[in-house]
């Protein structure tokens, strides 16, 4: 973590460096893959799949299988064109859920809209489900069974970023979760609840979102609106995560130049809070990182062997 700069007399709040930690939990996951693969295991196998052209998500997979690789598992991707039919990706699901050698299928979203998601997803087995939104995963998670889950990645680097600096005791803090999304809102709700928070889960429809926002001790930002959450919307010393990842024109840059911007407005918010994630470098590198380790934890789980915690 390191200290940005404010300009009142407040001590600045501290950046969540969400590179430093993901790069810790991936060391981890590489020493543990080494141990798997000793004790008799296989190396962990990941089946990425990407349908269609959508640049940004070329990205993500590509980072995915780089990853991976470094890590020492055994990668595959498969990148379908756009015109492929929602049986065709069933059917290599299918034959990926038959793979000994895979224990994590993940496939890209968002999928070409002549494909049914929740379809795709659900034909993943939950074993296998290294994203964790297969409806047994979200389903574990909301009983209280974490520990037979696999959960949602953003998520649970966005839990392990407060506890970094929190601590590990969240018990009382009111927490407030903004967007109700099934791959960040509602699985963050679950994790923060499972840590004794209070959580309030606000959306489109909350009234006084300020005023809601106001009270937290921790702020998770979701909802894909460009800087909405203002720093006067801060209690003084809370801690923010900001989930948001939007491109916004910049002019300053040039003709047709573009920046990253989250949903929170930083500068001002970071005046107030305790300790902010930027974007980029804060929540989206964490993404990658629980990835790997979810496909870690399904190839100790399928050997049999002990399973690392994060
Ligand atoms: N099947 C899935 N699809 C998608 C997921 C997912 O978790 N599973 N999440 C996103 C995309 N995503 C990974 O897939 C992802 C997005 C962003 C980052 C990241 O590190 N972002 C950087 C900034 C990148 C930039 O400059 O554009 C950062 O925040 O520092 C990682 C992973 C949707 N689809």
């Amino acid at each position: 973590m390191t200290h940005g700069q404010s300009s009142s007399a407040k001590a600045p709040a501290a950046v969540i460096d969400g590179k430093a930690v993901a790069a810790e939990i991936t060391d981890k996951v590489a020493a543990e893959t080494g141990r798997l693969i000793a004790a008799g295991g296989v190396a962990p196998g990941l089946a990425v799949v990407l349908v269609g052209d959508d640049a940004a998500s070329q990205v993500y997979v590509g980072a995915k299988g780089r990853k991976a690789k470094e890590l020492g598992f055994h990668s595959v991707q498969h990148t379908l064109p756009l015109s492929t039919s929602e049986a065709e990706v069933l059917a290599i699901v299918d034959q990926l859920n038959r793979d000994p050698s895979i224990h994590g299928i993940l496939v890209q979203l968002p999928l070409p809209r002549h494909i049914d998601t929740s379809k795709v997803i659900e034909a993943i087995d939950p074993a296998k489900d290294v994203d964790g939104f297969h409806p047994i995963n979200v389903g574990r998670l909301a009983i209280g069974e974490r520990d037979r889950a696999l959960v949602s990645c953003t998520p649970a680097g966005c839990l392990l970023l407060i506890q970094r600096v929190l601590g590990g005791n969240l018990a009382g803090k009111d927490a407030l979760v903004i967007g109700r999304s099934n791959i960040v809102g509602k699985p963050m709700a679950q994790l923060l609840l499972q840590e004794s928070c209070t959580v309030t889960v606000a959306h489109s429809r909350s009234r006084d979102l300020p005023a809601l926002a106001r009270k937290a001790d921790i702020i998770v930002a979701a909802v894909g609106r460009p800087e909405m959450v203002r720093g006067d919307w801060v209690k003084p010393g809370a801690v923010i995560i900001d989930v948001g990842m939007n491109r916004i024109p910049a002019p300053e840059r040039g003709e047709g130049k573009t920046r990253l911007v989250g949903d929170v407005a930083y500068a001002e918010a970071a005046a107030i809070a305790s300790a902010i994630t930027p974007v980029p470098g804060g929540v989206g590198p964490m993404t990658i990182a629980m990835l790997m380790a979810n496909t870690l934890v399904a190839a100790c789980r399928a050997a049999g062997q002990p399973e690392p915690t994060f």
